[in-house]
């Protein structure tokens, strides 16, 4: 009481707060001189100081200060965090879609999850859109609910008179634009304003049911309490429903303060008390204000007019601290207020009529009751304003945070995912250079190793196939002896011979070779081949080796060696001579003895190496037999005693001349000489087995005769031309052998080189994934920070409007 008392004077002393109260008197005998200094009987002067004292206040009420304006600044600033939020969910979505690509990243579940975020924000946006504060009025029937929200918005919008008059609920709410109308309960249409009178009038014949709702939409601009989202319910009389659960549960559960309004005249009902006990039941903790209205009418009873107020605060207090138990002591004081609704509204009226307040007043201590219904307002404001923000926004502000904190969360696993594929990326990347280095470097080594082995091998083969072929040109006259075609000397008949002994030594010399070399050469060969490919093989990444096995494959032909010794061109000009010699002859004789001094010259000095530089179309090198090891030499050499084999030949043949040209006189002296010097008879048996050897020699000169010495000038003849070619022969070899590995190692170098190249594009590819995924983490980075300053956003916000209260 004694509060409620301070409260009074600090209003009526423009004073605020404990200090203005204690600075002025306290107790009753203040109140008396206060009711005295505010009749209406005072002096013009306190009429007009005590109208600019309401003005300052109103003038307060709508200024930036109100209380109303913290829900305004807190759902501005909550709106602007859920505009952030919304933009950030957004981004973080579009961002998540984009990894989703990459299903080892994101899975499709967490995608959607991401997405369900987009529609909860902007649902809670548009709920956010919709928050306002919530006034219902409760009561009896005619204690003036509808007068005192008319008095509160500064206008006669609600109908209201005696007798039961509201008939449904009534909801006053701002509309933007200037415009006034009203709507029913599931409908769109807009109603003129003027028919709240029929509908919501219990006297009237077009009436809603009891429980329904019509929405009063009001130009904003017209009352300030509008302006900053108030919105006003009344109620029918509490005492002509059953209802009231309905009632709650439809139209009280989301108002932030409940206001009773009693008749002042009369005491609080069991029907009143009913219906906060359910509401109380209902919500927790609800804010609840009670005007004791009409109390202009304890005017009429001054004498009693304290004890009554005093009746009906501690009747008020107890019902809201003892029964709902809703408030503390000192809440309580705070919520009890004695007014009067119909002299509030009529204040106003004639206050937007530029009249002074109180010409609308309907009884003495107007001032009181009007400074009263500006204290409940004022309190009612920081009420609904502390409340609304606290139940409305501090849930969106929760839910902003549970969003951007879950997506952080969510965030920092796909973070982390990528942390780890990221690692796994690089480990390959590392792994893929150092296996393209170490391919490269082991690559040169091969490649040195293998060129050496090539030389080694061709070098070898080259030896090889020299000695084997010497080694048959040796055996060259067993070859020619197995050639068993007739042999007839007609030179028809020999030509053909000769052809086909040429043909029988090319292929007998052949096979012969590819007898004694092909298998060990083939081996070689395929050996180093094998050897070749197993080092390449290792230089292949196993995972490419089934893509590349073909192109490292040894050939699947074994390596075969061709010699081209093409002896009809070597022989060609093979000239055999078939003519009878008699061995005893004087020219055989001669040439028997040039042949053994030319044999022993041989022996004893260096080969003379022939300088003819064509054999067929091939070119010679100087050729070394076995048996010639000795370096060559141009020069002609001396033979025995000083004579060239030249000269021998001149000699003989000079010989031969002198003695064939002498004739018979040479023979006759000779004969001469020997008969006189061994006797006739000598001669004659000399003579005599001379011709006896001459005739079995030409007896003898018969057609296996003529082959034998055939075969022995044609071994003579292709032993000479063989040896020419021996060098050239197995430097061919030597070079088929070469052909054969280098064809094969570069094959197997641009195999590896292809698996070089796949390694390098697989590297530029990792190369790429790994800056996606740095890029990746740069704006998960980003994004967790934005969660971050979202949630600081919201922590600031809790703190400066729902902290403090
Ligand atoms: N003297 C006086 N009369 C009032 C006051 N408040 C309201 N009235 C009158 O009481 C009657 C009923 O007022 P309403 O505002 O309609 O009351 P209500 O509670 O809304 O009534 P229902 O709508 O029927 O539930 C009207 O004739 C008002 O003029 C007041 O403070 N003093």
């Amino acid at each position: 009481m004694a509060a409620y008392l301070n409260r009074t004077i600090s209003l009526v002393t423009g004073q605020t707060g404990p200090s203005g109260n204690d600075q002025n008197s306290t107790g009753t005998d203040s109140v008396d001189d206060s009711r005295h200094n505010l009749s209406l009987q005072s002096s013009a002067s306190s009429t007009s100081a005590n109208y600019n004292a309401i003005t300052d206040n109103r003038m307060y009420q709508s200024n930036d200060k109100s209380p109303l304006q913290i829900f305004v600044r807190a759902k501005k600033k909550i709106n602007d965090i859920y505009g952030e939020i919304e933009e950030y969910v957004l981004e973080t979505t579009t961002f998540i879609n984009a990894l989703h690509a990459d299903a080892e990243i994101v899975d499709k579940a967490e995608r959607e999850l991401f997405e369900s975020y987009v529609h909860k924000v902007a649902a809670i946006r548009e709920v956010l859109q919709r928050d306002h504060m919530k006034v219902a009025f409760f009561g009896r029937t005619s204690n003036g609910k509808s007068s005192v929200i008319n008095a509160m918005l500064r206008e006669k919008i609600l109908p209201s008179g005696i007798g039961h008059t509201t008939n449904c609920f009534c909801q006053v709410e701002g509309s933007d634009g200037g415009e006034a109308y009203l709507m029913k309960e599931g409908s769109d249409e807009k109603l003129n304003v003027v028919n709240i009178k029929q509908l919501a009038n219990a006297l009237c014949q077009e009436k809603l049911s009891e429980s329904s709702l019509v929405r009063i939409f009001w130009p904003r601009e017209r009352c300030s309490l509008l302006r900053d989202d108030v919105v006003f319910v009344d109620s029918p009389g509490v005492d002509v429903s059953a209802n009231l659960d309905d009632w709650i549960d439809n139209h009280c559960l989301n108002a932030d303060v409940f206001v009773l309004v009693l008749n002042a005249e009369s005491t609080m009902t069991r029907a009143e008390k009913q219906f906060f006990h359910t509401v109380s039941q209902k919500l927790s903790k609800p804010n609840i204000f009670i005007l004791n209205n009409r109390w202009d009418a304890s005017a009429n009873e001054p004498e009693f007019q304290e004890s009554v107020k005093s009746q009906h605060t501690e009747r008020c207090i107890d019902f809201l601290t003892k029964e709902l138990k809703v408030s503390n002591e000192k809440e309580a004081q705070e919520r009890v207020f004695f007014v009067s609704a119909r002299e509030t509204l009529q204040a106003r009226i004639e206050e937007a009529k530029g009249n002074p307040p109180h010409l609308g007043a309907i009884a003495e201590g107007f001032q009181i009751r009007y400074f009263e219904f500006q204290d409940f307002e004022r309190k009612f404001e920081e009420c609904i304003s502390q409340s609304a923000v606290k139940t409305k926004f501090q849930q969106h502000s929760s839910r902003g945070k549970s969003v951007s904190g879950d997506m952080r969360s969510m965030l920092d696993n796909i973070y982390e995912r990528i942390t780890i594929f990221r690692n796994l990326k690089q480990d390959q990347k590392n792994m893929l250079t150092e296996r393209i280095q170490g391919t490269e470097t082991q690559m040169m080594q091969v490649t040195r190793e293998m060129k050496m082995k090539i030389h080694n091998l061709v070098e070898e083969v080259e030896e090889k196939v020299s000695k084997a072929l010497n080694e048959e040109i040796w055996r060259l006259g067993v070859l020619i002896d197995e050639f068993n075609m007739p042999f007839h000397p007609e030179r028809l008949v020999l030509n053909i011979y000769k052809k086909e002994l040429n043909a029988h030594v090319e292929s007998g010399l052949g096979s012969n070779l590819r007898a004694r070399l092909s298998m060990a050469l083939a081996m070689n060969v395929e050996s180093a081949q094998t050897e070749m490919t197993d080092r390449m093989h290792a230089l292949v990444p196993n995972e490419q080796l089934s893509t590349h096995s073909a192109k490292l494959a040894v050939r699947t032909q074994p390596f075969e060696m061709l010699y081209s010794l093409n002896c009809q061109n070597l022989c060609a000009d093979f000239q055999e001579d078939l003519e009878f010699k008699f061995s005893w002859g004087i020219t055989a004789m001669i040439q028997r003895f040039t042949g053994k001094v030319r044999e022993r010259s041989k022996k004893h000095t260096p080969a003379l190496v022939n300088r003819q530089s064509s054999i067929g179309h091939t070119v010679v090198t100087p050729v070394s037999t076995p048996v010639e090891t000795t370096p060559v030499c141009l020069l002609p050499t001396p033979g025995v005693a000083g004579i060239t084999p030249e000269q021998l030949s001149v000699i003989s043949r000079f010989a031969l001349s002198s003695i064939g040209s002498q004739g018979t006189v040479g023979g006759l002296v000779v004969a001469g000489i020997m008969l006189k010097t061994i006797g006739w008879r000598v001669l004659v048996g000399i003579g005599a087995l001379y011709g006896c050897i001459y005739l079995y020699e030409r007896l003898s000169w018969t057609n296996s005769t003529k082959e034998r010495t055939f075969k022995g000038q044609y071994v003579r003849h292709a032993t000479k031309k063989l040896k020419m070619i021996v060098d050239l022969t197995s430097a061919n070899c030597s070079h088929q052998v070469q052909q054969e590995l280098s064809s094969t190692f570069a094959r197997l170098c641009r195999t590896v080189d292809t698996a070089t190249t796949d390694m390098n594009e697989e590297l530029k590819t990792l190369e790429a994934q790994l800056n996606v995924l740095e890029a990746n983490q740069k704006q998960l980075k980003l994004l967790r920070n934005k969660a971050n300053y979202i949630q600081n956003e919201l922590d600031i916000f809790e703190h400066n409007y729902i902290a403090p209260q």
